[in-house]
């Protein structure tokens, strides 16, 4: 199919569909009318875009962990302990890696063998192969509102499966599930496959169901760029809204910095409004702050202050949703009783900053026009690369390096890209590679560098994107030399 920033057509759909839903036999469970039947009997206070909407009239930060194990029982113990002992406000279904590749066989067998082991074999829930039947039993044994977050490139049958099944949010996009993800997997067919995913979201919408669909915003994770993260959830928000999405959450992963973080949170929303407004799309817009999803420190204790500092900064941000991090972070998989600290830890802070926000100010001020200025330059280029067609122009700018992530395993990334702090801590431009800066922001960049360097005694280098990447591991923000 050729690829183009159009709302796909019935036919295209329809025939796309009939193949998909062959990929795994629980595909053949999926009845769009029997799903929207379903969906309408869903209680309010269980659906995503509701409670996202209640919490963004009331100025509130809801929490949402990430979690997931192999087998449904277990699933359901973990996810009502996170609810009523941890104090979650929405819940995640955090879905396994082989599924995330459409590997299903191996999920059977991930399956079986977490029977055998009495312990969960997956890291996380296989939802194709436990299909619609156990999602509604997932959502009928909670009282929160349910979301798919995952990491894959072909979620088209994965999509299909949660929202027949009363899930009503979906993390993902074309380009955001597939660099930071995939190494291999092309971005025009990512972005096809995702159209898919967001034009069915527009079918449940057109259908009188509302479907929250959430793009991943901290990509890497690894100095993310402020402007290169807002670029691409702007984007993925616009390709989505093109296939008739209506409720998204866009989304920012914490670089460190307190002024930037609610800069990156505040531009994000006031330039995303001002292009669904371009391009006429009436889309809710909520945002989703990530607390650090960088390297932690192992001691626990240290940990919550990570994840302290991640729950006041998205406060500050008034961010509408945070996603918690752990004091197991830097082990693995954490253990549902440290996932429900997590939580609370969060939400303690989360409710001493109840109300307040970073006040307006001259750095506050400028960080946002710095953001906002950066991520024009590089999308005015995508929209001039595709010749006024954004799909045709986000593959191009990959191809050209106009778009780089920091660190993404993709071959299709250019890889150009270097990050690095400046002395206050903030993500900087330390390499552009290809990507298309003004002179004037290149030097603003350069010379914040530079000041850490002559504040450290070293020149500006590579050395300080490897001292920033172990930093917070370590215990600071920024990497000083040792
Ligand atoms: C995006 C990466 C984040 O997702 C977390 N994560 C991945 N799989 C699971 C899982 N199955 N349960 C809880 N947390 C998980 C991981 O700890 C890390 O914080």
């Amino acid at each position: 199919m050729e690829l183009k920033n159009k709302r796909l057509t019935e036919a295209e759909f329809s025939k796309q569909r009939e193949e998909v839903l062959t990929h795994w036999p629980t595909g053949k469970d999926v009845n769009l009318q029997e799903a929207v039947e379903y969906l309408k009997k869903v209680p309010e206070h269980k659906n995503f875009a509701a409670k996202l909407r209640k919490a963004n009239q009331e100025g509130i930060t809801l929490v949402q962990p990430r979690a997931g194990v192999a087998l449904v029982d277990e699933h359901i113990k973990l996810l009502q302990y996170l609810q009523d002992e941890g104090g979650a406000d929405l819940l995640p279904n955090t879905i396994d890696s082989y599924t995330r590749q459409n590997r299903y066989n191996e999920c059977e067998v991930g399956i079986q063998e977490s029977i055998k082991e009495n312990r969960s074999m997956l890291n996380g829930f296989p939802v194709v192969n436990h299909g619609v039947a156990n999602c509604r039993k997932v959502l009928e044994a909670v009282e929160l509102p349910l979301q798919a977050r995952h990491g894959t490139p072909d979620a088209r049958l994965l999509t299909e499966i949660i929202h027949a099944g009363g899930w009503t949010s979906n993390e993902g996009g074309g380009i955001s599930y597939n660099i930071p993800y995939a190494k291999s997997v092309s971005l025009e067919k990512t972005i096809l496959d995702w159209q898919y995913c967001d034009r069915l979201t527009g079918m449940y919408e057109e259908m009188g169901i509302e479907i929250n669909r959430e793009p991943f915003g901290p990509l890497t994770g690894t100095l993310v760029p402020p402007s290169m993260s807002n670029v691409v959830a702007i984007v993925e928000g616009l390709l989505a809204a093109e296939q008739g999405v209506k409720n998204l959450t866009l989304g920012y992963g914490q670089c460190g910095n307190l002024v930037q973080d609610v800069a990156a949170i505040r531009a994000l929303v006031e330039q995303a409004s001002e292009y669904f407004k371009t391009y006429g799309y009436n889309v809710e817009l909520t945002t989703v702050f990530h607390q650090w999803m960088g390297g932690f420190p192992a001691d626990e204790s240290k940990a919550f202050g990570v994840i302290s500092w991640g729950s006041a900064t998205a406060a500050l941000a008034g961010a509408t949703k945070v996603i918690v991090k752990t004091p197991h972070e830097a082990i693995g998989i954490p253990t549902k009783e440290a996932n429900a600290q997590g939580i609370k830890a969060t939400k303690q802070t989360l409710n001493l900053l109840k109300g307040q926000r970073l006040p307006m100010s001259k750095e506050l001020e400028q960080e946002i026009n710095l953001i906002k200025a950066e991520t024009k330059c590089i999308i005015d280029k995508l929209f001039e690369l595709g010749k006024g067609d954004l799909a045709v122009g986000v593959v191009k700018a990959f191809e050209t390096g106009v778009m780089d992530i920091p660190f993404a395993p993709s071959k299709y990334n250019a890889g150009k890209i270097l990050p690095a702090r400046d002395n206050n801590g903030a993500v900087r431009y330390l390499e552009f590679g290809n990507i298309p800066m003004s002179k004037e922001i290149k030097d603003f960049n350069r010379q914040l560098l530079e000041e850490r360097a002559k504040t450290e005694g070293r020149d500006v280098s590579f050395q300080m994107v490897v001292d920033d990447i172990y930093a917070v591991g370590k215990g600071t923000l920024v990497g000083r030399p040792e």
